[in-house]
């Protein structure tokens, strides 16, 4: 599993563990884990041209130090100074290392740009001459390692309000911020390399579930299995309109851990669901239900709100949406809508919940007292007990017509199969994004195929 803690968790860590250590020991230790990922990504340092961005503060600390630790090491290393404050040690280390004191003019020719603007302190935007230099090197292409986090981003809620430091590769020590896991920061940090300088962390506010957290949640039959103990879920999807979302979310589910899937639908959508899947079967007791992809206008709000109060666990989607109100107790009921369907539930924006995604995850979660999935590259989980889990391995190629039909059956199965809302959408959003990565292999795919490659993507995690 990997973790996110808050800058004000980040900062009472570090206060202790400086307490117990030489001064400046923390920045030595980021500092050098930092110029090995930049000699690493470089592919090498002897000879290599490195421009530095350096802030105010320690973030410029640290990218002096491992600025002076590359010149050591055979670099050609440049500082810009940004401000009329730099990190003293850091810049005697430089100095002392053969570095110089630059300008911009020194970015077009360079083969990396270090961005030591703002870190965990920086508040989101750039001021004119930090923006500046970053654009001379998007313009001239020269790839951004971000020290820490990328300068400008909001690094507790990963909102992206101003410009900012879009990188190639973003150093982080101690521990993940929540801005390396939430789009649209996400995006803005490229790949994470996390740099351990032994800090003590409280419990994590977001977590991020790898395969082997998955593997340890999935519900694997056993030798007193039967199909019933497995668990059945009901599907309440698709409609005359779209008889398609319930032939893709029937697949989404069959190629779930359950026993068995019972439809309930109009006839003519049923025949369509039994025609392509024929293990089917109609109306009767469930575990949990599936409820709204593509019922279109065809939705009965009285009966979706019966089964939402009803003990069974639910998977709400798409139009059944439009049946959550934030009366009652919820707590068995997953939803899973996009940024659009997320906007109308709460009537604000869909750019406003694009922009602060944890926010109105978090936000809808307590309100409707139900565990939120917003779907998107990355995915954000968010419990009404407050948990948070992100899902990151998404391809983009996911985003394809009835994708959100396959997660919506996938993770009713995982209900059915017993899992919480939350474990269920975690391990959902995590195999709906590896069966795409299978289905797609860097290419185009669709729903049906994602659906398809759900068990091979199952079996290579259990495996
Ligand atoms: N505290 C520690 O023990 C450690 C800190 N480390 C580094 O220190 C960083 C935090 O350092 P600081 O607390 O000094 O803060 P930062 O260096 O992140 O930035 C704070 C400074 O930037 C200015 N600033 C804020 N927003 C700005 C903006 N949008 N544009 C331009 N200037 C802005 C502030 O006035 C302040 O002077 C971490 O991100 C990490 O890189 C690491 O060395 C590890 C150890
Ligand atoms: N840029 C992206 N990168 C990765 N995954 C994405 C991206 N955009 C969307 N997705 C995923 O694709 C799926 C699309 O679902 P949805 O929006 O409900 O589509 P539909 O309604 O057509 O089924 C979701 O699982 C979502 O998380
Ligand atoms: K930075």
């Amino acid at each position: 599993m990997r973790h996110a803690h808050t800058v004000e968790q980040v900062r009472a860590a570090e206060a202790e563990l400086m307490a117990k250590l030489p001064e400046g020991t923390l920045m030595q230790r980021a500092a050098t884990g930092l110029a090995v990922a930049i000699s690493n990504f470089l592919g090498g340092t002897y000879g290599a041209r490195v421009v530095l961005l350096i802030g105010s503060g320690d973030n410029g600390g640290d990218a002096l130090y491992a600025g002076a630790n590359l010149a050591r090491r055979g670099a050609q290393v440049t500082a810009v100074l940004l401000s009329d404050r730099a990190h003293a040690g850091g810049l005697d280390a430089l100095k002392v290392a053969g570095g110089r004191v630059g300008s911009t003019d020194d970015i077009p020719s360079t083969d990396v740009v270090v961005d030591g603007i703002v870190g965990i302190g920086g508040r989101p935007g750039l001021r004119a001459e930090a923006l500046a230099a970053v654009r001379v090197a998007e313009r001239y292409g020269v790839p951004i390692v971000a020290v820490d986090t990328p300068s400008g981003v909001d690094v507790d809620t990963g909102a992206t309000p101003e410009p900012h430091v879009n990188a190639a590769l973003t150093v982080t020590f101690g521990t993940h911020k929540i801005c390396h896991f939430v789009d649209p920061a996400a995006t803005a940090c490229g790949p994470v390399h996390l740099v351990d300088i032994g800090l003590d962390l409280p419990s994590a506010e977001v977590q991020v579930l790898q395969a082997a957290d998955i593997r340890a949640l999935y519900p694997v039959p056993h030798g007193e299995s039967d199909k019933y103990s497995r668990g059945v879920l009901g599907l309440m999807v698709g409609s005359t309109q779209y008889p398609g979302a319930a032939v893709i979310a029937t697949a989404g589910a069959l190629a779930g851990p359950v026993g068995m899937v019972r439809y309930v639908g109009p006839d003519a959508v049923a025949n369509a669901v039994r025609e392509a899947h024929p293990e089917v079967v109609g109306d009767g007791r469930v575990q949990a239900w599936a409820i709204g992809s593509g019922l279109g206008d065809e939705l009965d709000i009285p009966r979706i709100r019966e089964l939402l109060d009803a003990d069974e666990p639910v998977v709400l989607d798409a139009d059944g949406l439009k049946a959550l109100d934030d009366s009652g107790d919820h707590v068995d009921v997953l939803i899973t809508p996009h940024a659009g369907e997320l906007s109308r539930l709460l009537g604000v924006d869909r750019a406003t919940v694009e922009g602060e995604r944890l926010k109105y995850a978090r936000l809808a979660a307590e309100t409707f007292d139900v565990t939120v999935l917003l779907k998107g590259a990355t995915t954000v989980i968010a419990s009404p007990d407050g948990e948070v889990r992100i899902n990151t391995n998404a391809t983009p190629w996911l985003a394809t017509a009835g994708a959100g039909d396959v997660l919506a059956g996938l993770c009713g199965a995982l209900l059915a199969g017993g899992l919480t809302p939350l474990d269920a959408a975690s391990a959902g959003a995590y195999l709906h994004a590896a069966a795409a990565n299978l289905a797609s292999a860097g290419g185009p795919t669709t729903a049906i195929t994602v659906a398809q490659s759900l068990p091979e993507a199952t079996r290579r995690l259990l495996s």
